[in-house]
């Protein structure tokens, strides 16, 4: 055999290429559409009996081409992280609901990707429809698809194993790189899309975690670890028979973070929030639409529960402490207008205690995946133990007043301190008095570029000392006006023994007289 020189390889190839170029175009002319169809899949189940490779493929829109395949979708991600450092050819786009851009292979571009040893090869294929076709059925869509190509001795593992686990990174990369919402219910129903909702969302940007959480560290990690073992717990809720879901009361005072640790929860396992303004819910199936309309991975909040529904069902105009009016402000009439439209709502609303145990832990409580419910309140006495009980809500935090420990991490966050002379001091003031976090973050705050850290601890080791003054005055104050009330419940007391002293002095004088007038006129009347 005679051997060619490259460039004479290449003009053969070329021609032959061109060759093959031509007859296709003759094909494409001359046939008929169906006749090539019919052609099409005869030359499939030929190559087929010679071709020991297996194909599959992917399409974008299937079915009723309206959404988009989730198939498709979890292969696009998984592919935009092993095809951007292997792909030649790479396209980007903003993904609806994906905080970054994603890199995908283009169209017609071609990688291999290796699962147990073995090789598989993805291909990014697109599909323009026949001008014979629009004109017929009008869809000038192109159609994208993937297309992946192995061979048949691994037909098990690729459709068994390999596949899921394609599914799964793409949606766990989907997971990671999607946008998180929080939703709320206070808006009436809303259309997105095709379908209503009584939702409406904006993206979730809370910037708290864990680490600018203050609290005790062993008590934050506890939580942690809660949170992730429920979040990696999937099939041991299946095994025990349990639908996949915790819940948690948040329980203290005002502005001892149980807002912030809601956030910093959403943060940590990457769940959207949806908090549920119980006082907006029309009644218990208005409820229960609101739930089954929630995705999973997500937190559904009701906070102060305490103000939103009471133990016989009917529901209270929610007043929350750091919301209300301070004597003096002026009024705002869109706030007024608000609030007088949520308390003709309240009226109407006739959600109940059992329609909201049901919410927690019904048969429809177990729709959408796995959800995190909590509620939040500053007066836990005040909860039907039936609410509140493990298995409903499986953990208990109580936000309490800021600790030493809670402060440091405060001190550390406002300040990058870690230590300081006045530490000590303001450990002693912390044991001694109750302050929230909200108070001691807020006097950690530099007000002015002159402020520094030293200035800051100043400022709340004297606000201490001035809420330990006031905390005094306060304890006087009540002292004294237990005081009173004693003296005005004695003063009462000892009136009341001197009525019924004088009144009983006047019946035995007029029992006297009557025994008198009796032996007097001898009759009995
Ligand atoms: N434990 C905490 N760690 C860090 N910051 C906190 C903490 N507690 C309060 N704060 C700060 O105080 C502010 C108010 O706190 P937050 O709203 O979370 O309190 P809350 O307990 O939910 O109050 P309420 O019961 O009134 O809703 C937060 O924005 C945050 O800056």
């Amino acid at each position: 055999m005679t051997k060619m020189a490259g460039g004479e390889m290449l003009t053969q190839l070329g021609s032959t290429m061109a060759g093959l170029m031509f007859i296709c175009a003759m094909f494409k002319q001359y046939f008929p559409f169906d006749l090539q169809n019919h052609i099409e899949q005869y030359a499939h189940k030929l190559i087929g009996l010679v071709y020991p490779y297996i194909q599959i493929t992917f399409h974008e829109y299937s079915g009723d081409g309206f959404e988009r395949s989730k198939a498709y979708a979890a292969i696009e991600r998984y592919l935009s992280t092993n095809s951007s450092s292997r792909a030649k050819r790479l396209k980007a786009d903003m993904v609806r609901d994906s905080k970054s851009l994603i890199l995908s292979m283009d169209d017609h571009e071609e990688i291999t990707d290796e699962f147990r040893g073995i090789k598989l090869k993805w291909a990014s294929r697109k599909n323009t429809p026949n001008r014979q076709v629009i004109s017929f059925y009008g869809d000038n869509d192109e159609k994208l698809y993937y297309k992946l190509t192995f061979h048949r001795r691994h037909r098990e593992i690729v459709t068994g194993t390999y596949l899921n686990h394609v599914m799964e990174e793409g949606k766990a990369i989907g997971v990671k790189s999607r946008q998180r919402k929080i939703f709320t219910n206070n808006r009436g129903e809303q259309r997105v899309g095709s379908r209503r909702t009584m939702w409406s969302h904006v993206v979730f940007e809370h910037p708290a975690t864990f680490d600018t959480l203050a609290m005790e560290p062993k008590k934050k990690q506890e939580i942690i670890n809660d949170l992730i073992t429920f979040t990696k717990s999937k099939d041991y809720y299946k095994k025990i028979g349990k639908a996949w879901k915790r819940g948690y009361l948040l329980f203290g005072p005002p502005g001892t973070g149980k807002s912030t640790m809601i956030a910093a929860m959403a943060n940590l396992i990457e769940y959207d929030i949806y908090d549920l303004e119980l006082t907006a819910v029309k009644d218990n199936s208005e409820l229960r639409k609101l739930l089954i309309d929630t995705s999973g991975k997500s937190i559904i909040v009701i906070e102060d529960i305490d103000c939103s529904l009471d133990l016989t069902g009917q529901r209270k105009k929610k007043e929350k402490e750091k919301g209300e009016k301070k004597d003096g402000d002026k009024a705002n009439p869109i706030e007024e207008e608000k609030k007088k439209k949520d308390a003709e709502d309240s009226k109407d609303s006739k959600v109940t205690l059992s329609g909201l145990l049901n919410f927690i832990d019904g048969l429809w409580s177990a729709c959408g995946g796995e959800k995190i419910i909590v509620f939040t309140t500053n007066y836990v006495e005040k909860l039907d133990p039936a609410l509140i009980r493990r298995g409903r809500m499986d953990k208990h935090i109580e936000m309490s007043y800021c600790s030493f420990e809670a402060f440091k991490v405060l001190a550390r966050n406002y300040l990058d301190l870690e230590s300081h002379d006045s530490f000590e001091t303001i450990r002693g003031l912390l044991e001694e008095n109750k302050i929230t976090p909200a108070d001691v973050a807020e006097n950690l705050m530099p007000k002015s570029s002159e402020e520094d850290a030293d200035t800051c601890l100043k400022n709340l080791m004297e606000a201490i000392e001035r809420l330990k003054e006031e905390a005094r005055l306060k304890a006087e104050e009540e002292e004294k006006a237990k005081a009173e009330e004693e003296e005005e419940r004695l003063k009462a007391e000892k009136e009341k023994e001197k009525e019924k002293e004088q009144k009983s002095a006047e019946e035995e004088k007029e029992k006297k007289a009557s025994v008198a007038e009796v032996k007097e006129n001898g009759v009995i009347t």
